[in-house]
């Protein structure tokens, strides 16, 4: 059987890239394979060992200019394959030719879409004015850190001299893509009460898990508050701070549970927040100095602010959407070009490897073009219409044409 774009769509969904044990080495030489029968420049870099960064060039006819950079990540998050109803890394394709995998969405189509759209240029004899990178980088999933924070701050990122970058959006529901020129920053919050310890039939103030439940309440008050903004149309979701609690750790374990006659000495509560570029993150510090985890009640807490929040001048992480960015207008006039209808920028609900870039100053918008989609990236059954697929090689082939070949930037 010959091999089509969906084939390689599918070969490439079947790698386990799934955390906590990506398989890397495997997508890696894939990749490196398909770049290379195109004519593209292969090199990998071990940033950290073991976690490659895969970086693939299409050198254009004026080298000077700022280049493009079109990026996807590696890595994939676990999936339950009791729960899903094709195994979430054989890439079943059914017979309404949905394609079903973890990473369908999320976010492998893009990594092979670049690539075919590539082709399709090339196959047309498309010569790029400015250079054009595709990178491939792992630990997406788990914040970067090891991954595309590392290539942005290396010596290689720095000499290819990138004016403008794509990375991963999400999936849309009706029939407009989505473009997204910022991310809310993740904040890991822990908070700790200690208390009295004492028999379980005791009645006293401050133990632990009593001042523990104090602080959830008022968490929830906060989360409330936030959500009751969503609820009543004022804001989008990705506008607000979000609040979620993702784990309560209290008791005195015992074989058969926990001790059920002693109050325990510790409990601490985990939360996912998020934080929109709007945000002021001393006030939030200051509230859950103040208000989460007060001392008088015997808390402490720690805050795991994960990567940038502001770009070197101080300004938040935030890619204009209008005249003032040119690569803007040219990404917007592309789209419609390819017949799409694009959205209202948004800001993303949760995070990307674009904030790492967006801390350099060099604009970077989020845009994986899927149109009809329901989103169901970290779901179960995650899956992309073939359909969806195709068309977006067709979008990308606009798009990046027409970004590698306007000369009106030429300065980084
Ligand atoms: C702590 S950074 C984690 C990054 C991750 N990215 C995709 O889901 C996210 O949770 O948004
Ligand atoms: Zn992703
Ligand atoms: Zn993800």
């Amino acid at each position: 059987d010959e091999a089509t774009p969906v084939t390689r769509f599918q070969q490439y969904l079947r790698f386990k890239t799934a955390h906590p044990n990506p398989n890397y080495t495997a997508p890696v030489s894939f990749l490196t394979s398909i770049a290379e029968s195109l004519g593209l420049k292969a090199q990998t870099f071990e940033f950290v060992a073991e976690k490659p960064v895969l970086l693939l060039t299409w050198t254009g006819s004026n080298p000077s200019l700022p280049s493009l950079l079109l990026n996807s990540h590696l890595d994939s998050v676990p999936a339950e394959p009791s729960k899903w109803i094709h195994p979430p890394f054989a890439a079943v394709r059914d017979q309404d030719g949905k394609i079903f995998a973890r990473g369908a969405q999320d976010d492998k189509c893009i990594a092979i879409q670049y690539l075919e759209a590539i082709r399709n240029l090339k196959g047309r004899g498309f010569v790029p004015a400015r250079t054009v990178h595709v990178s491939y980088v792992p630990e997406e999933e788990i914040g970067g850190e090891d991954g595309a924070q590392k290539f942005v701050a290396s010596q290689v990122f720095d000499e290819l001299r990138v004016g403008f970058v794509l990375d991963e959006g999400q999936a849309s529901v009706n029939d407009e893509f989505r473009v997204f020129y910022a991310d809310r920053s993740p904040w890991k919050v822990i908070i700790k009460a200690i208390g009295q310890p004492g028999h379980g039939s005791r009645m006293y103030d401050n133990g632990a898990t009593e001042n523990l439940m104090e602080s959830v309440e008022v968490i929830s008050r906060f989360r409330e508050s936030q959500f009751d903004v969503l609820k009543a149309g004022k804001a989008p979701a990705s506008e607000v701070i979000s609040v979620n609690p993702v784990y309560l750790k209290a008791g005195i374990p015992s074989p058969t549970g926990f001790v059920m006659n002693m109050q325990p000495s510790e409990a601490e509560a985990g939360y996912d927040v998020r934080m929109p570029p709007a945000a002021d993150p001393d006030l939030m510090r200051k509230r859950i100095a103040e208000e989460w985890a007060p001392a008088e009640r015997n808390m402490t807490f720690e805050i795991q602010e994960k990567g940038p929040i502001r770009d070197l001048k101080g300004n938040p992480l935030v890619t204009a959407t209008d005249d003032s960015n040119p690569w803007w207008s040219v990404f917007k006039q592309a789209i419609a070009a390819a017949g799409g209808k694009l959205g209202k920028p948004e800001i993303l609900a949760s995070t990307t490897d674009a904030r790492f870039m967006r801390e350099l100053g060099i604009p970077a918008l989020g845009f994986s073009p899927m149109t009809n989609t329901p989103i169901l990236l970290h779901d179960h059954n995650e899956f992309l219409e073939e359909s969806v697929f195709l068309k977006g090689i067709g979008v990308y082939e606009h798009v990046i044409s027409s970004l590698s070949s306007f000369e009106a930037v030429n300065d980084v």
